[in-house]
Order: structure tokens, then sequence, then C-alpha cells
């Protein structure tokens, strides 16, 4: 091959893009999969589609990568409309937790496979593979077959296969899936230092809240086919959108009860066993509205005396956490409760069934409309 093509595939670098999903909605066999789904991702961002399982990740990312056409929707990277891009022309990179390697074929070939379907010159190719296989520390691995290799490393040579035609966008579904919960880790730090060295545009799937957590600059929180929440990680968890969203990243503690009257700036919520809950702002609910009172572990603090806004709790379990001590706490009515503390050497431990008193922070309390299955007459 000429040395010319191989210059100019030099400067063939990686062009970030910007992914515009608007309005996307399918359906399988008349049942829809996802509604309505709408979400952006930065040029050189990286995205994580979060949610639980069959919410409909899946069907987003093989919509935006070609694979299903969908029943309405409009996908757009960069300044090109996808709706008649095929799949291949799409210049998309695919890591997919089933999507394995080439089991015939070598590292290095499975990693040059996507480059010879784009007219890369053989030197070029060679100088690729050199390049993909030293980024994700594979520089010896290039001549073993697929079955030689460790889980993760198979993992990371996905990852090189799907970068080494410099896609402008790429796509991770449940990518670590099924790898122990330390090379997860090892690897997630890898593919965020690799995607800010590339600046690839990313979406990540997964159900795992703290693989999203600690990979992206945004989630797009998913439930049952439609999209809760757009947002930073830390104000997905600071400011839920629902209940589903507060429920579903972090832990949440949930008291159910019913608006009964403003006084000043302070709504009085009623709780079961006539016991009340005061919260320092005004809800916009009308008294008589069911709701749903929530607030973290570590909003709630133990005392052996009752104060304002103290809820009387037995000890059931303290569980030692690392850094942290958990309680596990119930209610008089049976609501169980959730305290946790950072554990100092002084840190005093209760007995399991002892009586305490367990005192929310209202200030950080959040309020939804209590669900349907909540709502007891
Ligand atoms: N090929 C298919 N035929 C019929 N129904 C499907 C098909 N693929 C997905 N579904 C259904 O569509 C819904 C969304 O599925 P999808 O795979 O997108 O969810 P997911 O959020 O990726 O789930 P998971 O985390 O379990 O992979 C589910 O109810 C699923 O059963």
């Amino acid at each position: 091959s000429d040395p010319g093509s191989l210059m100019s595939d030099m400067q063939n670098t990686t062009e970030s893009k910007r992914l515009n999903v608007q309005g996307l909605t399918h359906s399988y066999g008349g049942k829809n999969a996802i509604s309505d789904v709408s979400f952006s991702i930065e040029a050189g961002e990286i995205v994580a589609l979060l949610g639980p399982s069959g919410c409909g990740k899946s069907t987003v990312l093989r919509a935006i990568a070609g694979l299903i056409q969908p029943k309405n929707g409009k996908i757009v990277l960069g300044n090109q409309d996808l709706a008649d891009v095929s799949a291949r022309g799409r210049g998309i990179g695919m890591v997919f937790q089933n999507y394995a390697l080439f089991p015939h074929l070598t590292v290095a070939e499975n990693i040059a496979y996507p480059l010879a379907c784009q007219q890369i010159s053989r030197a070029a190719r060679k100088q690729r593979v050199e390049e993909m296989l030293s980024l994700v520390r594979l520089n010896d691995f290039g001549n073993r077959l697929p079955r030689e290799l460790s889980g993760g490393q198979q993992q990371r040579v996905a990852v090189a296969r799907a970068i080494a035609g410099r896609p402008s966008l790429l796509l991770l579904d449940e990518p670590f899936g099924a790898l122990d919960r330390a090379l997860r880790f090892d690897l997630q730090v890898e593919l965020l230092h690799l995607q800010k060295t590339l600046g690839i545009t990313t979406l990540i799937v997964t159900h795992d809240q703290e693989e999203a957590q600690s990979l992206a600059n945004r989630l797009v929180l998913m439930n049952k086919g439609n999209v809760e929440q757009i947002d930073t990680p830390m104000t997905v968890y600071d400011r839920p959108k629902t209940l589903f969203v507060n429920t579903f990243i972090g832990q949440a503690n949930l008291l159910h009860g019913t608006v009964l009257r403003f006084e000043l700036d302070t709504t009085v919520i009623g709780l079961p066993d006539n016991r009340l809950l005061r919260l320092p702002r005004r809800l916009n609910f009308t008294p008589g509205s069911r709701v749903t009172i929530t607030f973290r572990p570590e909003e709630v603090r133990l005392t052996a005396l009752p104060g304002e806004n103290t809820q009387p709790a037995r000890m059931t379990v303290s569980v030692p956490l690392g850094p942290s001590l958990v309680h596990e706490l119930v209610l008089e009515d049976g609501t169980s409760l959730r305290a946790s503390e950072v554990r100092g050497p002084s840190t005093f431990i209760p007995e399991p069934g002892a009586q305490l008193f367990a005192e929310i922070d209202t200030a950080r309390c959040h309020a939804f409309p209590a669900e349907p299955e909540f709502i007891s007459e």
C-alpha cells in the first residue's frame, strides 16, 4: 500500500458528534416497549441509560444502532438523520454483553475486522491494531485466540474492536455485566480514561446504578418504556423527580401518609397511629391528599429521647459496612426504616431490640403523590 493513503488515514481522527433522539417509540407485537423517548448526548459526553430489567433500554440502543426500525421518532447523529442510513453506514462502535469475539480469529484479527470493511490500507490497519492493543493494555496479546484470554481481557478486546474504526458514537450495552465487581471497577476506570482520551460520544446501557453514576456525565432514567428524568448523577440523587427515580437511585425510606393542614410554612402530615410529621415547607398538595414521604438512610439520626420529628422505633439489627454503620429499624405500625451513619471510634452501637427514636431530617424529605397500591382505606 502507498504511503500517501497511510498519511491521510492517520489524519483521519475521530470526530465527536452530538446524538439527538426525539420521540422514539417502538412496539413488539403490538405492545409498546418504548414510548416517546427523547434525550440528547453532547459531542464527547458519556450518558448512561438506566432502569430496571425490561424498561426498554436495549430497544433504544438497537434503534440507534440501526438493528431495528423504530415505529416512530427521529435519530440524528451530528447533522445526519439516521432514518435511511444502514446499520453499517452509521459509523457506530458497539460493545454488547453477548456480542462475542470471533472465536477462530486472533485478538489482532478481531480488532482489525471492522477496518477491513473500511478500505483502510494493510499498513494502516496493522498500525491501528497496535494502537488499539496498547490503548486497552493488551500489547502482547495480539496473536492469542479469545479463548486464551480472561473474561475481562476479552471485554477489553471487544472495546478495542468497537473503537478501532474511529466511530463517532460508541454504544455499550451492559458491557461488563458478566464480570465480577472488582474487575468491573477496573474496566470502568479504564473505559472512562479511554473515552476521555478519544473524546467519543458514548451511550452506556446498564441496570447497575453504581456503574452508571461512576461513568456518566448525565443519567437518563427509564421506567416502563418512558423517560422519567435526565440529570447529572448528583441531581438525580438529591432532587429525584419521581418516586421511581427516588427509590431506584440510592436507597430511600418511605412513609405513607395524608396531608392534614398547613401551619405557616409548615406542612403537617398524618402518619399511621395518629403520629405526625412536620415538613418545614408548604407542599404543593391539597389537604386530604395521600402522599408518600421519602428520605435517605443518612437523613435519619438515632436518639435515646423523643424530640421534634422523632418517631419511636425498635432496633432490628446494626450492620457495619466498611466506613459506615447501617441500622435496620421498625416503627410502631410495622413500617421498616433504615438509618446509616459514618462510623467513628466512639460510635454507639445499639443492641437489637433497643427502643429508640428516629429523628428524620425533614428539610430533606421529598413528597410524592401516593401510588394506588399504598392507598388503603
Ligand atoms: N424481540 C422482542 N420481541 C418481543 N418483545 C421484546 C423483544 N425485545 C424486547 N421485548 C420486550 O420489550 C420490552 C423492553 O425490552 P428491552 O430489552 O428493551 O428492555 P431492557 O431495559 O433492555 O431490559 P434488560 O435490562 O433486561 O435487558 C420488554 O418488555 C421485552 O420483553
